[in-house]
């Protein structure tokens, strides 16, 4: 330690973090000179639709699981227990329908990007705005992405932040524009595994620093860490039950059922079914990371109990306190501290390179090819430079969250409900209502985003830090700050119910469902007053039949012919190259489709 309380890396350590950025940047040159060498477009953003399920599964976890749910989680669950724990609920829905739902219909009209299905079912209007809408978020979250670990490190060890920031940035946008999406996916699997590596060892290790497990369960336990199931109904409150099981499936429908970054990676695999099985086994890899995360928290609160290193001034926020307990408890351990710096750069790489591919390919797909017409190898050219610029824009917006000061778990997840609820919203509209029309979506969505960031905003300048359970506060050195922070949190408790203020201070779990339903609600209503859309004139393919689903559920004889037809169906998929619902429905698409003026596949 030095004068200015920094912990150092050993040569070990750098040489492990060293290896993490080598073997990356490896597997990205091997993919830039196998295969077809990304010599297509097709290659370059989609693997040649060629993906098996497993690492498309390690990928489509890897993508939203940053530094940010590393540090995150086990600050949330140090500081007010394992309430969060309960988001875990929420995987079951937030998966089950994109698997069952969403997976089925892009697949089947054969995508390449997500916002094409919004020109099918709407019009090119609708799909530029959504394609703007996710640049918009996906920037932003890359930047914290990127910021988060490099932050942390030199908080704690002195390293230089822009320098880490730099290293990172150039490692990750060199392979992926090298490598394309099989390089972002099989680098996803590899850091994958040194993610859970890392926060593995560093459990155990701490586990047997706090004396043992029966000992460690003791002390979280009566410190008041294991939280009882919170079922209080009240929306304003940050974590209960209802606002992680409930907003949560909202959010992962975001995330796992709309979401560029991963439609991406279900439209690249083999088959249907394929992508259908790697959406089912993110469950236990999420769950795993999860459980990780939130007994990495558990095991700091019984080494330091109540004398957070925050409390003790070492460091200024509870974002570095993971790291800093890293690097405090495993001194004694040499190459452990730089395997789980390897571990934080590992989700945020997989994070980073997964938004630089998706956000290339929605440029390319979306924006520039339907405007100018381009030779192949123009455009595969054009799509690698587009990653690259991409990176780019991504140091640029890293310096703009350095502006920026907030728990950062909490300001990911806003970000993913700010703007990924409404985009959710806006598919919703288009796949479950078919009486919607393009008046009614463009204006839901600006309806959606405008009632997000009112809120959002409205609850960042208004919020008072969120009270801390009672114990830590004991600690607090000055008591006329103490009893004033107290008072003022009573006031506030009081005013909360009042008012804007009640509305402000809706829990950040409900942004994705306040938004997305924002925009179903003004988009219906605007649709109804502007002249719904007639079922025969919406692109067949484009509507889940509700229905009907709902019917063949309810009688078994149609239930069993669902599944032929369904053979069928992937049948005929595999001599066209794209799928009709049903025979009836065949002519439709034939006397629809033209009209439409879409490539299906770059
Ligand atoms: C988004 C979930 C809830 C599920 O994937 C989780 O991974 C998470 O909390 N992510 C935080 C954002 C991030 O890690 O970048
Ligand atoms: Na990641």
């Amino acid at each position: 330690m030095d004068p200015a309380g920094h912990k150092y890396f050993t040569v070990i350590d750098y040489v492990i973090f060293g290896l993490l950025l080598v073997a990356s940047m490896s597997i990205g040159l091997y993919y830039a000179f196998t295969g077809g060498r990304q010599s297509t477009t097709q290659e370059f953003l989609i693997a040649d639709r060629s993906m098996k399920c497993l690492p498309l599964s390690l990928s489509l976890m890897a993508t939203f699981q940053s530094a940010v749910a590393i540090i995150g989680t086990p600050a949330e669950v140090y500081a007010h227990g394992t309430q969060y724990w309960f988001i875990g609920c929420s995987y079951v829905l937030g998966l089950l329908i994109p698997a069952h739902i969403f997976i089925p219909l892009f697949y089947r009209l054969h995508l390449t990007s997500v916002y094409q299905y919004l020109e099918l079912r709407f019009c090119k209007a609708v799909r530029i705005c959504g394609t703007v809408t996710f640049i918009f978020q996906m920037v932003i979250y890359m930047g914290v992405g990127i910021y988060t670990p490099a932050l942390a490190l030199n908080a704690v060890t002195g390293f230089h932040l822009w320098g880490a920031v730099l290293a990172t940035g150039l490692v990750c946008t060199l392979y992926t524009a090298l490598g394309g999406l099989k390089a972002v996916v099989w680098t996803d699997v590899f850091q994958t595994v040194v993610m859970f590596t890392g926060q593995l060892a560093v459990i155990i290790v701490g586990v047997h620093q706090a004396g043992g497990l029966s000992e460690a369960w003791g002390k979280v336990r009566d410190g008041g860490r294991i939280s009882g199931i919170d079922l209080n109904p009240d929306p304003t409150v940050r974590h209960t039950f209802w606002t992680l099981a409930v907003g949560g499936v909202f959010l992962m429908l975001s995330l796992y059922g709309v979401n560029q970054a991963q439609v991406q990676r279900y439209l690249s695999s083999r088959t249907e079914r394929e992508a259908v099985m790697s959406c089912y086994m993110v469950f236990p890899c999420l769950q795993l990371a999860l459980l990780l995360s939130c007994l990495m928290g558990l095991v700091m609160f019984a080494c330091y109990g109540q004398n957070s290193p925050v409390e003790q001034q070492y460091i200024t926020s509870k974002d570095q306190m993971v790291l800093y307990f890293v690097m405090d408890m495993l001194q004694n351990f040499p190459g452990l501290p730089g395997l789980f710096v390897a571990c934080l750069f590992s989700a945020s790489l997989s994070t980073i390179s997964s938004a630089f591919n998706s956000l290339a390919t929605v440029t390319m797909v979306d924006l520039i090819k339907p405007h100018y017409s381009m030779t192949e190898a123009r455009a595969t050219l054009l799509s690698k430079l587009l990653a690259l610029s991409y990176g780019i824009i991504c140091l640029a917006m890293a310096y703009l969250v350095h502006l920026m000061n907030s728990s950062v778990l909490q300001a990911a997840l806003s970000i993913f409900g700010m703007i990924g609820g409404p985009l959710l919203g806006l598919f919703c509209l288009g796949i479950f209502f078919p009486c919607a029309n393009s008046i009614g979506a463009v204006t839901g969505l600006s309806a959606g985003l405008l009632m997000a960031f009112w809120v959002g905003i409205g609850g960042f300048l208004t919020r008072m830090p969120s009270p801390v359970i009672p114990l830590l506060n004991s600690t607090i050195t000055v008591p006329d700050v103490s009893e004033n922070i107290t008072a003022a949190t009573a006031e506030l408790e009081a005013d909360r119910s009042a008012g804007l203020h009640g509305f402000y201070s809706l829990s950040y779990m409900w942004y994705s469902a306040l938004s997305s339903c924002t925009v179903l609600i003004v988009g219906l209503i605007i649709s109804c007053i502007t002249g719904p859309t007639k079922g025969d004139d919406v692109a067949s393919g484009t509507v889940y039949p509700v229905v009907k689903t709902a019917q063949s559920y309810l009688k078994p004889s149609t239930c069993c012919k669902t599944t032929a037809e369904h053979k069928q169906v992937d049948g005929q998929k595999e001599m066209n190259g794209t799928v009709k619902e049903d025979a009836g429905s065949q002519e439709e698409t034939q006397r629809f489709l033209p009209d439409v003026e879409l490539e299906t596949s770059v």
